[in-house]
């Protein structure tokens, strides 16, 4: 930055025009107003967002504690049907108790569509709905195989949905292996709980449009949908970033993801079930989490941008008002620049002789007055010198008036060459006549500035044919007095004139001072 550009900035730091201040204050009220606003939308956004995490996690939990007591409820059954069938056989009389209890527990537990045991190849031994059809057969369900193949594991085993055969509803098939006291293989015990069950209680939580929840075997498969889809029952989202990436790492987690069921984009939250293979997952849309926020959004910028359109509006309106006020200010200023130097003007040409530029007669009065004061207060001496040249008539007669004039600067030059002091004042009193005030100054100085100017001129030389002595020339009258404060200045003007006269008189081209004799005999 140049010196001058930094001495400009200093300037404008102390004393800062109003223009760009209210320029900067304008600009500066909107930019902040939007900014607050930009500010305010993006932290209530994040409010949103948090608030959905906080939902979503906390619907996830309520989801696998829904489903661990539910299929504890039916596996608590399935351990007693277990217990009844390794000890009690299955005989007919074993078999019918059997079913009497399972019809009460299924009573009893909505959750659970029906009761059912199976023998070794898959017959049926006893059902929640009475006595089992004919011939029916159950070996070729997953649960049967799973449990016969594997003789080791006696704990519950959660199976994909099936369609009931009994009455075609969806079911979660819990079920348990019952063996002999040897541990041979005697058949399966299985609780049908209801996938209806599980999807009215899913609908009592309110998801928005666009949310779901699921209940996803540890293994990826679907089991739960809501909202209902028959084809997503069993489909697999093991792909998915869930089972891939976050469930390994954590039981518990949330993020926006984009399912790879419907590409659309949700806040996911899932927890791992404890006691059982299953993951409870809840999810809101993005689009239904913002949507409040959306639509507030909208409505706040309207009304900020509004507001800032008329703030800004005001605002150059209040800068043209200060700008029109600095012009009509700036004319003020310029217009008493001109009306003062024309008062100046004024006053000078009301007491400045035109014609010569020395002081006119009003100002030679004023002068005279205040100096004759000065000088009778203070009792010190003031002296005039009265100028008239001579024959001039003559001089106009014969070189025309505007010679005359010329030939009166020419005067009023030599008669400013007798101002020596700044109280001594050279004015013209009228005509061709001129006169010299001196304040503080002896007879002898008078006579002495008075001769100063005569000689003056008659080392000009200005030929004048109407004049005995070819040249112009100055006749001069002094007067010195100490005044009288009871007189008046007009005493010392007329004594003045009487000496000037007595100039004249005596040949002109001299010096007079002023004598009472002499003026008594001129009078
Ligand atoms: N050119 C010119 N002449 C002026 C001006 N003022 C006065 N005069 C003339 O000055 C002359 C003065 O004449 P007088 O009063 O008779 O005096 P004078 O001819 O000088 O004679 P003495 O004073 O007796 O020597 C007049 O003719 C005036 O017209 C002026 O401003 N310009």
């Amino acid at each position: 930055m140049s010196e001058n550009a930094v001495s400009n900035w200093q300037r404008w730091l102390l004393k800062p025009s109003v223009l760009p201040l209210a320029r900067i204050f304008v600009v500066l009220v909107c930019l902040s107003l939007v900014a607050t606003d930009g500010w305010l939308i993006w932290t209530n956004r994040a409010i949103q967002l948090r608030d959905a995490e906080v939902e979503t996690s906390n619907l996830a939990s309520a989801l696998a504690r829904q489903a661990t007591d539910t299929l504890k409820k039916a596996d608590t059954v399935l351990i007693s049907m277990v217990e009844r069938l390794e000890y009690g056989g299955t005989g007919p009389a074993a078999l019918s108790r059997l079913q009497l209890l399972m019809k009460q527990h299924v009573h009893a537990l909505p959750e659970l569509h029906g009761l059912f045991a199976y023998d070794r190849n898959g017959n049926w031994l006893a059902s929640s709905f009475g006595t089992p059809p004919v011939g029916a057969n159950n070996a070729d369900r997953e649960y049967f195989i799973y449990h016969r193949d594997h003789p080791n594991d006696h704990s519950v085993h959660i199976g994909l949905p099936v369609r009931s055969r009994t009455t075609g509803a969806w079911i979660i098939p819990v079920s348990r292996r019952f063996e002999d006291a040897q541990g041979n293989f005697l058949g399966v015990a299985l609780a049908g709980v209801s996938i209806d069950y599980f999807q009215k209680f899913y609908a009592t939580f309110d998801v928005r449009a666009h949310g779901s929840i699921n209940l996803v075997m540890n293994s990826g498969e679907l089991v739960v949908h809501s909202p209902f889809n028959e084809k997503l029952i069993g489909a697999s989202i093991a792909d998915g970033v869930i089972f891939r990436d976050l469930l390994p790492e954590s039981p518990t987690g949330t993020q926006m993801l984009t399912s790879i069921v419907d590409k659309v984009e949700r806040l996911y939250s899932y927890r791992q079930i404890q006691e059982f293979p299953l993951v409870s997952i809840a999810a809101l849309a993005r689009d239904d989490i913002l949507a409040d926020w959306r639509r507030d959004t909208v409505v706040q910028l309207t009304v900020v941008s509004l507001l800032a359109g008329l703030l800004g509006l005001f605002g150059f309106y209040l800068i043209r008002l200060i700008k029109q006020g600095l012009l009509a200010e700036t004319e003020l200023l310029a217009t008493r620049d001109a009306l003062r130097s024309f008062n100046q003007r004024l006053e000078k040409q009301a007491l400045e002789d035109e014609l010569t530029g020395l002081a006119n007669r009003r100002r030679f009065m004023r002068t005279l007055e205040d100096e004759f004061a000065r000088a009778a207060r203070y009792q010190r001496p003031l002296a005039l010198i009265l100028f008239d040249v001579d024959y001039f008539k003559q001089y106009n007669d014969i070189y025309g008036h505007s010679a005359g004039d010329d030939c009166l600067r020419s005067v009023a030059l030599a008669i400013r060459s007798g101002q020596k002091r700044p109280a001594d004042l050279a004015a013209r009193y009228g005509g061709e006549e001129f006169c010299l005030l001196l304040p503080e100054t002896s007879s002898e100085g008078a006579l002495q500035v008075a001769e100063q100017v005569r000689l003056a001129i008659e080392a000009q030389a200005i030929v004048h044919a109407g004049c005995p002595w070819m040249r112009l020339s100055l006749s001069a009258g002094v007067q010195v007095c100490v005044p009288n404060p009871e007189d008046g200045p007009e005493a010392l003007i007329q004594a003045a004139d009487k000496a000037l006269y007595a100039a004249k008189a005596a040949g002109r081209d001299r010096v007079q001072l002023f004598d009472p004799n002499i003026a008594q005999f001129i009078g």
